[in-house]
Formats: C-alpha cells, structure tokens, sequence
C-alpha cells in the first residue's frame, strides 16, 4: 500500500475541446480514505480511469509510493465496480479468488488467499454461500476481499452506494469505512453527494468542471452536509 500523488495532472480525451481534469495536483496519503465528490462530468470517473490505466494523462505525472503508475512494480489499482460485480453462480470462495483464477495461480494457492483474504472482512461463515443468496452487506464484503486478494495499491470505490435501496445506504457506508479503516488501505471514493463524502471520507476532495477546487478534512469544510452522517432516504441516483 502506498500513497498517490497527482502532479499537474491534465487529462484531454480525443476530440474534446475541453480537458476533462485540468492540472491536478492531488496527494491520497497512505492508508487514508479520500472522498472525491463533484457534480455530474466534473471528471471523477475519468480519474479513477486514470488510475485504473484505462485512460492516459495527456500531461503531468501520477506517482504511486514514489514510483510511476505504470512501473510493473507498483502493485493494482483494484476498481470495485456499483454493482459488486459477483458472479451469482460461483460460491464466496470462488469469487473471491476469481482474481486469482484468471491470472492462473494454482488452485491451493487461491483457496488458500481467498480464505485469508474473507477471514480480513468477516465472511469466514459463508464461504460456500453462492453470490446470489447473499444480503448486500455479505456483498460488498465479497467485493472488498476480491479486491484484497489481488493486494492493491489503492482501492477505487465509484459510488458505491448508489445503486443501493435507501435504507441501506447508511449501513453500507459504515461498512466500508469501518473495513477500510481496520485493512488500513488507501482507498478513492467517488461520489456526487456532499453529505456522503463528509461523512466516509478522511478527507474531500470537490471537482468541478475538471478542476480541484477544495481539499479538507470534514471538520474544516465549507461545503454543504458538513458533519453529517449519509442519510437514509436520500435520492436514488
Ligand atoms: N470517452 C470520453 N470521450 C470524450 N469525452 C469524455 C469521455 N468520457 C468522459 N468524457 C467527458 O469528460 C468530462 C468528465 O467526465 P467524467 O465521466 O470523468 O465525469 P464524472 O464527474 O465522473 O461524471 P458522472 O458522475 O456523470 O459520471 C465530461 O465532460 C465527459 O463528457
């Protein structure tokens, strides 16, 4: 694990006429859990992308623990998809080690990292439980160990509330930040709503039309929802 320095970062895509962020100069410390929030197209996604590898700075450089994103030495930046992403047919296990599988690390080593990996977010009751039988919180604890089995640098998290019922929304959220606290991992959440990103995040970070225009600690923020938990009831997106 490590931290992420964005160094003026621009980023253009093809035939547009504005860039989508526009020089960034951005540090995610080790272990922190920053909460990047914006409205729509204000260029979030396209900075997880950028950490993903999906999409290249056209300027700037992005540094992982010190080293360049793409040096093959720094571990993966692990996306954890809106939906969770499990494969219904597969058990626990199985889809934890996934990973793993497609890489084609031996089967004893992936049960036995996929083991570790669910005993680290307190799945070690389900493991032969199959994806579709399991509640959303059992979910994104599968969606967390998927990640860590791959031992990430960083973990991307867009929105991961948002397609999630209301009265879930809360204890998804403490879910989250209370695994991400104890795994100790650098981790950029994503999200359009202020009162979440005060709520889960070390510190917010607020983009608008590509551009960083505040980095704080809640306590210090001047934005709207400061203090707040996330609500139950809040609009769906
Ligand atoms: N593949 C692409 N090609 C051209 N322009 C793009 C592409 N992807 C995104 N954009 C543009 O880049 C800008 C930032 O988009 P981005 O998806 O990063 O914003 P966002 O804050 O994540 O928005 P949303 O929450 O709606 O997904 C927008 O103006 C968008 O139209």
């Amino acid at each position: 694990m490590a931290d992420i320095r964005f160094a003026n970062v621009t980023c253009c895509y093809a035939g547009a006429h504005e860039p989508a962020v526009s020089g960034l100069d951005l540090t995610v410390t080790d272990g922190e859990l920053l909460a990047l929030y914006g409205p729509p197209a204000s260029g979030k996604s396209t900075v997880l992308r950028i950490l993903t590898g999906l999409v290249p700075v056209t300027s700037g450089r992005v540094l992982v623990g010190g080293r360049e994103l793409a040096d093959p030495s720094v571990g993966p930046m692990v996306l954890v998809f809106q939906n969770y992403a499990l494969q219904p047919s597969l058990t626990v296990l199985e889809n934890i080690g996934l990973p793993l599988a497609l890489q084609r690390v031996g089967k004893k080593d992936v049960a036995q990292r996929a083991s570790d990996a669910a005993d680290r977010v307190d799945l070690t009751g389900v493991l032969r439980r199959r994806g579709g039988t399991l509640t959303t919180g059992q979910r994104i604890r599968v969606a967390l160990a998927r990640a860590l089995v791959q031992n990430p640098a960083a973990l991307l998290l867009d929105e991961p509330l948002a397609n999630l019922q209301p009265s879930l929304r809360s204890e998804v959220a403490e879910l989250v930040t209370s695994a991400q606290q104890s795994l100790g991992i650098t981790t950029v959440y994503v999200t359009e709503d202020p009162q979440e990103a005060v709520a889960i995040g070390d510190r917010v970070a607020l983009l608008e039309a590509g551009v960083l225009r505040e980095v704080a600690a809640p306590a210090d923020l001047d934005a709207p929802g400061r203090g707040q938990r996330v609500r139950r009831g809040t609009q769906d997106a």
